[in-house]
């Protein structure tokens, strides 16, 4: 839509705006009254020619009803990523029928867009400028919310408490460790879950988190993360217990009336496709995944190996949140977020979530490890390696590792 058609509009609406507010005044002359209708023929010509354009685009594409009605331009507005278009929606046509033409609208506007339903309107957000790169903000709240990074629409967050498992895949160099990054910095600095760290690249990723007092088990093998793996587990079933004799259904209840207050955990997985060999891991992570949703224990798994094998339908039916990162070709966009659109991303951080196209925070090791080092403590491993000049003692095991 050019500038023309946009200002044509823009003269139609202010004409009517100004009629009517003309005409509340008192201001009833002929004059008046002609600006007014004048106003409102643009508005009539703007929208039928939109609508006699979107009509052949809607035909073309299938989205009519069974009297063979359209949907119908109801409004266009300017927004600061481009434009909004508003359709009224005739009978029998829904939100899934334009979902489903999106790369056919997206064809048609030249543009890519976002739909959304809202009060029984279907909105077609038209981006028109890209998404700018931003730098890592920390995200203050006591809501257990995640800040992923920004849409066009402002700062995309995920309530864990709701969600209750996020899964992020992407290739490789689509920008996982960073995205991870940011979170685990983010949940540091606010200070209300537990963590539990799980890097099977060998700790490299998430080595600057592990002094953290906030990260109670960190695990660099299948052997230490399958302990960690059954301990929450475990857990979880005491946890339910105690719902049970509390009469409570999860822990947000029962921390309300309870003395004794359970705290968050969250256990983060990088590469958990390397547990799939392990089939004793893989079937713990499973349960976790499905039982620990109400108990305050959530997951957040990340793979860089998007295939129909490691997202299978047990991980994908719990893990229902998704975070998809640029993919290689289609058919993984499809394995992660059931529908084309991954492989067109540009990398470095660009994601989507929920249909939103958004550009994850930029955060560097070095500026992590500055954000975050003064809840660095000193914890039992590193003094039973002073005591041992380096060597870890024969009898040591993982529950040793961190101080309570
Ligand atoms: N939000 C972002 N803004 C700007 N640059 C980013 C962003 N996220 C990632 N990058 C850059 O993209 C590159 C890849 O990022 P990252 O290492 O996080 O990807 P990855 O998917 O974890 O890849 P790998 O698995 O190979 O480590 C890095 O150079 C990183 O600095």
């Amino acid at each position: 839509m050019g500038n023309k058609d946009s200002s044509l509009f823009e003269v139609g609406l202010s004409s009517v705006v100004g009629g009517i507010l003309m005409i509340t005044f008192g201001a009833t002359t002929g004059g008046i009254g002609f600006c007014g209708l004048g106003g409102l023929s643009c508005l009539y010509h703007f929208l039928e020619k939109h609508n006699s354009k979107f009509d052949k685009l809607m035909k073309n594409i299938g989205i009519i009803n069974k009297d063979e009605r359209l949907p119908k331009l109801k409004e266009k507005q300017n927004t600061n990523f481009g434009y909004r278009l508003i359709f009224d929606l005739p009978h029998g046509i829904n939100s899934d029928d334009f979902k489903r033409k999106q790369l056919s609208i997206e064809e048609f506007l030249n543009n890519k867009v976002n739909i959304k339903y809202i009060n029984k309107c279907i909105y077609i957000d038209v981006y028109e400028k890209d998404l700018e790169l931003h730098p890592y903000q920390f995200y203050k709240n006591n809501n257990l919310e995640i800040a992923i990074g920004h849409s066009m629409s402002g700062l995309e967050k995920i309530n864990i408490k709701k969600a209750p498992h996020i899964l992020i895949a992407g290739e490789t160099g689509s920008g996982k460790s960073t995205l991870l990054r940011g979170i685990i910095t983010n949940l540091i600095l606010n200070k209300n879950t537990e963590l539990h760290l799980i890097d099977l690249k060998n700790g490299a990723e998430f080595n600057v988190f592990r002094k953290s007092k906030y990260v109670k088990s960190f695990s660099r093998t299948i052997e230490e993360s399958e302990k960690i793996l059954n301990k929450l587990l475990i857990e979880v079933d005491e946890r339910y217990d105690k719902f049970f004799e509390n009469d409570c259904v999860d822990i947000e209840e029962y921390n309300k009336i309870s003395k004794s207050k359970m705290k968050y955990k969250v256990l983060i997985i990088d590469e958990f496709a390397d547990l799939q060999n392990e089939k004793d891991s893989i079937k713990i992570l499973e349960s976790l995944a499905s039982k620990s949703r109400a108990s305050g224990i959530h997951l957040i798994i990340a793979t860089q190996r998007p295939d129909a094998k490691v997202l299978n339908g047990r991980i994908k039916a719990n893990v229902p949140c998704v975070i998809g990162l640029k993919t290689m070709n289609e058919i993984n966009s499809r394995i992660i977020i059931d529908r084309s659109g991954l492989e067109k991303l540009k990398g470095r951080g660009h994601g989507i979530y929920k249909d939103i196209e958004f550009q994850s925070m930029n955060l560097s090791v070095s500026k992590a490890r500055d954000l975050i080092k003064h809840t660095y403590i000193k914890k039992k491993v590193e003094k039973l390696e002073e005591k041992s000049n380096g060597e870890l003692p024969n009898d040591f095991n993982l529950g040793d590792l961190y101080d309570n």
